[in-house]
């Protein structure tokens, strides 16, 4: 559905994106995770046909994305701070967007503009950075777009708005199969919406996971014995961080979470728990792995 291979980005002598490449597919939504000036927007206007690569190939639905209208009426992207023509109000923008966009909603316009209570008379240069935004979600959303892109999208929203647009992002795609790419500085900020997750560091992805597979792959245990900890266990799995503390051995551990419990289990340890990892544990260590603190990666 959407596709970078091998993207090469410079502004000037700057080298903003290096070998970049990524797919999401239908309803799917990915998550791109860096730090200020990781590249994220670059690689967002590069993704919506703002920019032109300078090497590799970006498709939409199989089709080059700069310069074409046909894909660009399919695709809606919120920049970081959302620009509205400034003397007008959101149902001049809607009028709008709707001589532009062939699945414009009329009545999606109408249920969200009332479920954010939104003032249709104010013009929206004057509303505060938080309420422009709610205009930019009503307004994409009633463009009824296969894609849509977001930059960093969340800042500047109170909690309960939060919970709302992710709510109404999550509906999308499970109605209607929209693909999302939403850029973030904070993984917990998007995790609890993303089924896929890239991590961008100095122009180049260091981490590309689906969700499910990360979760299922490693599994934080706890353990203790009468006496000695048995040599066989640590031998026999596959460790990837361990700590005592105290007379419990805490394990970090990669496999298939049955067979991790039937090997601890043959060694009949006094206590056994094997306890969820956030997501953000589960990063650190795959980027640990791959020889990345993830402190120096992503702003928490
Ligand atoms: N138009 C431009 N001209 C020159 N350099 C640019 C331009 N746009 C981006 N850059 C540089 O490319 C790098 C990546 O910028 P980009 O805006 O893509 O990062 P980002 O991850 O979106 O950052 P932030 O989280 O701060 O918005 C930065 O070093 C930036 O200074």
């Amino acid at each position: 559905m959407i596709k970078m291979e091998g993207i090469m980005k410079h502004f000037d002598h700057y080298t903003a994106l290096s070998d970049v490449s990524l797919s999401i597919a239908k309803g799917s939504i990915y998550g791109l995770i860096g730090s200020n000036g990781a590249g994220k927007t670059t690689l967002i206007k590069l993704l919506a046909g703002i920019y032109r690569q300078d090497k590799g190939k970006v498709t939409i639905i199989g089709q080059p994305v700069y310069e074409n209208v046909d894909v660009k009426q399919k695709m809606f992207y919120i920049p970081d701070s959302p620009v509205f023509l400034s003397q007008y109000t959101i149902s001049m923008m809607a009028r709008y967007y709707k001589s532009l966009y062939p699945n414009w909603s009329d009545e999606r316009f109408e249920t969200l503009v009332k479920s954010f209570a939104f003032d249709v008379k104010k013009k929206l240069h004057t509303f505060s950075k938080g309420w422009q935004r709610q205009a930019a979600f009503i307004l994409a959303l009633s463009c009824k777009p296969d894609i849509l892109f977001l930059d960093e999208p969340m800042d500047g929203l109170d909690p309960v708005v939060r919970k709302k647009v992710k709510n109404l992002l999550i509906t999308d795609v499970a109605e209607r199969e929209m693909s999302i790419l939403i850029s973030s500085h904070n993984l917990r900020e998007i995790e609890d919406i993303c089924d896929t997750v890239g991590i961008i560091h100095k122009g180049k992805i260091v981490l590309q996971k689906e969700l499910d597979d990360l979760k299922s792959d490693i599994h934080k245990i706890q353990i203790a014995y009468r006496g000695e900890v048995p040599k066989d266990l640590l031998k026999n799995l596959s460790l990837v961080h361990t700590e005592k503390r105290g007379s419990i051995l805490l394990c970090i551990v990669r496999g298939d979470e049955e067979d991790i419990f039937k090997q601890v289990k043959k060694t009949n340890p006094l206590i056994f728990d094997i306890l969820p990892l956030t997501l953000e544990e589960i990063f650190i260590y795959e980027m640990g792995d791959i020889g990345y603190a993830i402190e120096n990666v992503i702003v928490k």
